[in-house]
């Protein structure tokens, strides 16, 4: 598991480990490490630490000594440090640490500032780090301009600038880092978007913090949590102890979200798939998913019609569209399943379900327009996109999508329910826990019908026995890697090339089974 903090919880934590060391020993510590990794990082791009040039963008608390004492350390290893003091003051210690060591440092100018910076082979970003709130002052909202047209690599310290570490949300410039050296812990906003995107690849450097720590605020599972927590079969399995999901989705009009959301469940293991819909879906996801046992609901009645077998069952004249079903451990409702009165009445019957039920798409726009469809006593999982969770919240769009941290767990509170918020980065939250994010994806997942192959691989694992938060997390990242797989390949693996959602469901398999092997290895 990777965990991540706020910028109080750092600092609580910070406080508490100084108070038993020498003063200026974690500074020390933040940029022996920081040093370390930028110079193997000129190794690679330059060749060596030897006659690399280094600029430092330098801010007036702590973040610019941390930069200023890693420009000391690789000035005495012969790189040509410089440093643009940023701020209306400047670190001390770490000032003259970088003079002693050889390095130069100037006051901000602007042309001086942005030649140095083009041309060097690493700049620093050590204008904030936890110590930032809102949109980056002048002149640190320029140089975070100039940054972005060095031709060297950019190192962020512990943060990318003009990044809010508690929240990911960037309010203004910011600084965008091929790599950000972070200290001691995971900050929030180094995992969720729009700051993950702007931190690059993220190094964790071990200052002892550790021990201090309280239980985090976000956290990401990794590869081997998802195989721990994943349901197995086994030798006693049988479909239904695997876990059936019913799907109730699809319309006339929209067939392809159903085919997509029982792919989703059929690839992603689940025992058995019981699909409920018109005719016209059942007939596409029969042909596309002949594992699926369908139902079709007609007029105030329905018909039962299971692929492998089975005879067409008429209607007793009973209102209840789930009664000639069959048993289901979790239901997925919604993709594509219209909000028309028999929609709605649907949504009705299987929110009142004593299983836990999964609301997508249709879904939410009913549940949207009827609160009350939520007052169940079995769990719920919500899984909007920015714009469904914006219906449900009277919340602009952007905004979510600006403070993905703090809306969805809005969202959980006020509804009551598991949700998960998809976009760049998925969050999940439920009260009293940790929210999720999502570390796996790859942005050509935003393409039509990519959130049903989800639904289906949620539903199925809620009905093979894993909690709303589980399977919620879960989903997210075998989606995440599967898309990341479907969309990847070429001779070194790092191509990427337009997938359809299908293709997500298709590679589901593929992707576990790395998953597993990577996990427990190939002799197990
Ligand atoms: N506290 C500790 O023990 C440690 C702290 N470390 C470093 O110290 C950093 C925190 O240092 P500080 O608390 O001094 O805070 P920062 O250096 O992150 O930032 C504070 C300074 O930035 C200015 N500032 C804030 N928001 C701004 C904005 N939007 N635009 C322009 N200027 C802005 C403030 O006026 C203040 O001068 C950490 O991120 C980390 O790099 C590390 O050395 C590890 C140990
Ligand atoms: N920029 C992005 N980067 C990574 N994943 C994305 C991005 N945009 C969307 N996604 C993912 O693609 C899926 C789209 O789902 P959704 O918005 O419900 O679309 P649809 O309704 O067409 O299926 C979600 O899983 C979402 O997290
Ligand atoms: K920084």
């Amino acid at each position: 598991m990777r965990t991540a903090y706020t910028s109080d919880q750092i600092r609580t934590a910070e406080r508490a480990l100084m108070a038993t060391l020498p003063e200026g020993t974690l500074m020390s510590r933040a940029a022996a490490g920081l040093a370390a990794v930028c110079a193997r990082l000129l190794t690679g791009v330059h060749g060596s630490v030897y006659g690399s040039r280094v600029v430092i963008l330098a801010g007036s608390g702590d973040n610019g000594g941390d930069a200023l004492y890693a420009g000391a350390r690789l000035a005495r290893r012969g790189a040509g440090v410089s440093a643009v003091l940023a701020g209306s003051r400047t670190h001390e210690g770490g000032l003259a640490a970088l003079l002693a060591a050889g390095g130069r440092a100037g006051a901000f100018a602007e042309d001086r500032a942005a030649d140095l910076v083009r041309e060097a082979d690493l700049v620093l970003d050590g204008l904030v780090g936890i110590g930032g709130s809102g949109a980056l002052r002048e002149p640190y909202g320029t140089l975070a301009g100039l940054a972005a047209d060095t031709r060297g690599l950019v190192v962020a310290v512990d943060v990318p600038s003009g990044v809010d570490a508690g929240t990911g949300e960037v309010a203004g410039a910011a600084v965008r880092a091929q790599v950000t050296v972070t200290f001691g812990a995971y900050k929030n906003g180094l995992l969720i978007d729009p700051g993950a995107e702007r931190a690059g690849a993220v190094e964790l450097v071990d200052i002892g913090l550790g021990p201090y720590l309280p239980g985090p605020d976000v956290e990401a599972l990794t590869g081997d949590d998802v195989v721990r927590l994943l349901p197995q079969a086994g030798v006693e399995s049988d479909k239904y102890r695997r876990g059936v999901v019913g799907i109730a989705a699809g319309s006339d009009r929209y067939t392809g979200a159903a085919v997509l959301s029982v792919g989703g469940a059929v690839r992603a293991g689940a025992g058995m798939v019981r699909f409920v819909s018109s005719a016209e879906p059942v007939r596409y996801v029969r042909a596309r998913w002949p594992e699926a046992v369908t139902t079709v609901l007609r007029d105030g009645a329905e018909s039962s019609d299971a692929s492998q077998a089975s005879q067409a069952q008429g209607s007793d004249g009973s209102d209840d569209p789930l009664r000639e079903v069959g048993r289901v451990q979790a239901w997925v409702l919604g993709p594509g399943l219209g909000t028309d009165a028999r929609a709605h009445a649907l949504a009705r019957a299987v929110l009142a379900e004593d299983v836990p039920v999964l609301v997508d798409a249709d879904g939410l726009s009913l549940v949207a327009g009827d609160r009350a469809l939520l007052r169940r006593t079995a769990p719920t999982l919500l899984t909007p996109h920015a714009g469904e969770l914006s219906r449900l919240l009277g919340v602009p769009r952007a905004e979510i999508e600006a403070g993905r941290l703090e809306h969805v767990r809005r969202a959980a509170a006020e509804l009551g329910a598991t949700v998960l918020l998809k976009g760049s980065t998925t969050v999940i939250a439920e009260n009293g826990h940790p929210v999720r994010a999502n570390t796996t994806g790859t942005p050509w997942l935003a393409t039509g019908g990519t959130g049903d192959v989800l639904s289906g691989i949620a539903g199925a694992l809620l009905a093979g026995g894993l909690s709303c938060y589980d399977a919620a997390a879960c989903a997210a990242y075998l989606h995440g890697l599967a898309g990341r797989d479907a969309a990847g390949g070429g001779p070194d693996g790092r191509g990427r090339a337009p997938i359809a959602a299908l293709d997500v469901a298709l590679a589901l398999p593929a992707a576990i089974r790395a998953l597993t092997w990577a996990s427990i290895g190939p002799g197990q």
